[in-house]
């Protein structure tokens, strides 16, 4: 896992902050975007959506949400660059981390560059550009009345388990309390980093932070918001143009 020794707080961003605003409970968020997109085949983080990069897109989104007082963006410096994401031009401090070879490993370089100031962490699929901030909103919201929530939302399919090469097998696979996993997921920013500290000291895999906070024995109220499914496959691109033409 590589994180970078940066201390990127010091800025003269923050140190034009009054100090009554340092001190508010705030929310951190915390963008992966340092992924392969090897399923969709192309760089699908730097791809247009609505004429703007899908990463900016979804950097938008969460700052759309006025809970957010910092971010940091799990993101290589070439891709970064490339884009021409000036941290100055953001409404909140930004931070940029080099991320890791898997997912849990981006998200942990991510908390370890968190200024300290945050309360609580919001962790985000740059993948998911179509998540609405009043939906981060909603997900703070159950997160201060719950202790850790999620967006996510019900599993509205039958469902069958296959086999390799396809074929159904004669099994009932109950979809009654199943739940498909998005993001923002929001935590108490020193549980989470509790709870990813055991993760790799554990050597567990984790494909989201409900996973991680499980290990702690804590439960994540699910919260089903709008549209918001992420950029995975070549055809998730159009149908998000799609959805972005026509509105959230
Ligand atoms: N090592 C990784 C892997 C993923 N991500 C980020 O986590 C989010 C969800 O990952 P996903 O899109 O499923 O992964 P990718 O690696 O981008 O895609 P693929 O698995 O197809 O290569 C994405 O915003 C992705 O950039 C990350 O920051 N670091
Ligand atoms: C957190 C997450 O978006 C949940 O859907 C996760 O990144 C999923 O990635 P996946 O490996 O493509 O399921």
């Amino acid at each position: 896992m590589a994180v970078l020794p940066v201390n990127c707080w010091r800025s003269s961003w923050v140190r034009a902050w009054p100090d009554w605003v340092l001190f508010m409970p705030h929310v951190a968020a915390l963008i992966v975007a340092a992924g392969s997109s090897r399923r969709a085949g192309f760089d699908k983080l730097a791809a247009s959506l609505g004429g703007e990069p899908v990463l900016k897109r979804s950097i938008d989104a969460l700052l759309g949400a006025s809970c957010i007082g910092e971010m940091v963006v799990v993101c290589p410096l070439d891709r970064w660059e490339l884009l021409g994401l000036h941290r100055e031009s953001f409404r909140v401090p930004v931070c940029r981390v080099d991320g890791g070879v898997e997912r849990q490993d981006s998200v942990a370089a991510g908390l370890a560059a968190l200024s300290g100031d945050a309360t609580w962490v919001a962790v985000h699929d740059a993948a998911r550009p179509l998540v609405r901030p009043e939906d981060v909103m909603r997900c703070f919201r159950a997160a201060q009345e719950s202790g850790a929530a999620a967006c996510a939302h019900p599993v509205a399919d039958t469902l069958k388990r296959a086999t390799a090469d396809g074929f159904s097998m004669p099994e009932a696979v109950d979809r009654n309390g199943l739940w498909a996993m998005e993001t923002p997921q929001i935590f108490d920013v020193r549980l989470l980093s509790e709870a990813y500290r055991r993760v790799g000291e554990q050597g567990l895999t984790v494909t989201d932070e409900v996973s991680a906070m499980e290990t702690l024995g804590v439960a994540t109220k699910l919260v089903a918001g709008g549209i918001n499914f992420k950029i995975t496959l070549p055809g998730d691109l159009e149908l998000a143009e799609l959805v972005w033409q026509h509105g959230r």
